[in-house]
């Protein structure tokens, strides 16, 4: 059984390297079922239970984001494909909503084949294949390791991940709207090349985050430190209603962002600013008041539960 939290990416300035854990989670039971193994009388193919986010919607068959997951990780490792691959999901994540619901099912994959028929692969290689198949690394990255992490790749294209504890003080709350907007359509809307002055204005706030959000969570700092000029903006036209919720909650001093690649408004809360998150998001949306995730993606067998 594993289960893995959401995430949010970019937290404004961070595009493609912050990203934060949630407490929101899917729950995966995976089974394998081998030639040789004490199931081998059992069934042969494929079977895909969904509850919750995504029943009677996603393809239950070889097309399952967490089937291909786990098929590219016994690859990978080069383990036999098994005979029978049973996935009972409780899924709690919104798809197509900036909150990682990808980035936790192929972690979700990859973790439990190598729970279960690869246990030499390493936490680098889980990491690294995450990422080839999410397509970036700032969901993958705090779906495994839990809290605040910077994500960056060498030269070399590996990925590498780094984690840090947020403040007490962060109070993640999530806005989820109804539509949903998927990543590859918006990356598809950023522009090929930014002006300077945006990269250096968004360099200089990446970093004052990291202060705020491990050091200092005050909503004045974190006002300053969320600013981002080089996606949200670019992205706004396939989502204006979230681009406006985050302008006027900003006006109002709070702070705002578009988490991941959309819809969702992720907000920075404190006690005085839950009301005003209230009353400014109206009724189309589903607030909720989550805690940053600490700990990441776990596995359990059946034996420790
Ligand atoms: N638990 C899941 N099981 C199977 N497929 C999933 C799961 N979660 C997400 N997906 C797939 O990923 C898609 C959403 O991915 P994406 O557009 O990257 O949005 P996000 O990761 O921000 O929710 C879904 O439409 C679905 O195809
Ligand atoms: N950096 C990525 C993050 C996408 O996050 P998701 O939760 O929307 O998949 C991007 O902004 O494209």
């Amino acid at each position: 059984m594993v289960r893995v939290p959401a995430t949010s990416a970019n937290l404004g300035p961070g595009f493609d390297s912050l990203g934060l854990a949630l407490s929101l989670y899917d729950e995966v039971e995976v089974g394998l079922v081998s030639d040789d193994g004490p199931d081998a009388g059992q069934g042969s193919g494929v079977e895909v239970h969904v509850e919750g986010e995504g029943a009677g919607e996603l393809d239950t068959g070889e097309g399952h984001l967490i089937v291909r997951a786990i098929r590219a990780t016994l690859d990978l490792a080069g383990a036999p494909q098994p005979r029978h691959l049973r996935l009972r999901c409780r899924n709690r994540i919104p798809h197509a909503r900036g909150l990682g619901s990808s980035s936790a099912a192929i972690c979700a994959g990859i973790l439990a084949a190598r729970a279960l028929a690869a246990p030499w692969l390493s936490d680098d290689e889980v990491f690294a294949l995450a990422t080839r198949m999410e397509g970036h690394p700032d969901n993958v990255a705090p779906c495994l390791s839990g809290g605040l992490t910077i994500a960056w790749s060498d030269r070399s294209g590996t990925p590498h991940k780094l984690e840090l504890s947020p403040h007490g003080g962060v109070q993640p709350v999530v806005c989820v709207p109804r539509t949903r907007l998927s990543t590859e359509e918006a990356r598809g809307l950023l522009p090929k090349d930014v002006p300077h002055a945006d990269a250096a204005a968004n360099a200089g706030r990446a970093a004052l985050l990291i202060a705020a959000l491990t050091q200092r969570p005050e909503s004045g700092l974190l006002l300053a430190a969320t600013e981002d000029r080089l996606h949200q903006t670019y992205r706004a036209p396939a989502m204006p209603a979230t681009a406006d919720l985050v302008e006027r909650l900003r006006v109002a001093g709070v702070p705002a962002v578009v988490s991941g690649a959309g819809p969702t408004v992720l907000v920075f809360g404190t006690a005085d600013t839950h009301d005003l998150i209230a009353s400014e998001v109206g009724s189309d949306w589903h607030i909720q008041r989550l805690d940053v995730d600490r700990s990441g993606a776990s596995v359990e067998s059946p034996e420790t539960r």
